[in-house]
């Protein structure tokens, strides 16, 4: 199981998708990484300097290998935890991105794939945020499905 061994994580925004305000790119994904830290010991710094998590919004061949095949399907995806690409995470930019309800919520895609770059893989659990596929919850509500947290705790202690 791949994990990282430290607690203190940066990440880096190296683009932004002109479908929000960069404040609100930068808000959904600081909220993102809020619901890992709120129950391990992790910290995520953002930086503008390389960083443990590079964020990118691209689309179809991006460079590593996975393109991306328009909008639909696959909406992210990200690296479990490792140098170099490892931990990073990749935002389809032919998805329409959204601080809201409408699709794709970026904080909820964006908390999903975090769960991948801290070392977690899909949950069969319905309802749990690292279960396949996309449903909507208030983000303003939203709070951690006890199926990720127990996974997260493991990995990394309360
Ligand atoms: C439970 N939730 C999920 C589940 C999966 C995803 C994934 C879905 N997805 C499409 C997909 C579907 C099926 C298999 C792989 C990928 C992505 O690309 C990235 O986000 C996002 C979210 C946010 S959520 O609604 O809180
Ligand atoms: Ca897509
Ligand atoms: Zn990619
Ligand atoms: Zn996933």
């Amino acid at each position: 199981i791949a994990k990282w061994s430290k607690n203190v994580l940066t990440y880096r925004i190296n683009n932004y998708t002109p479908d929000m305000q960069p404040a609100k790119v930068r808000a959904a994904i600081a909220k993102a990484f809020k619901v890992w830290s709120d129950v391990t010991p992790l910290q995520f710094w953002r930086t503008s300097r390389p960083a443990d998590i590079e964020i990118w919004f691209a689309r179809r061949d991006h460079g590593d290998g996975n393109p991306f095949y328009g909008r639909g399907g696959i909406l992210a995806h990200a690296y479990y935890p490792a140098p170099g690409l490892g931990g990073d995470a990749h935002f389809d930019e032919d998805e329409q991105w959204s601080e809201y309800k409408s699709e794709y919520n970026l904080f909820l895609v964006a908390a999903h794939e975090f769960g991948h770059s801290l070392g977690l893989e899909h949950s069969n659990v319905l309802g749990a945020l690292m279960y396949p596929t996309y449903s909507y919850r208030n983000p303003n509500t939203f709070s951690l499905p006890y199926d990720d947290v127990k996974r997260i705790q493991k990995l990394y202690g309360k």
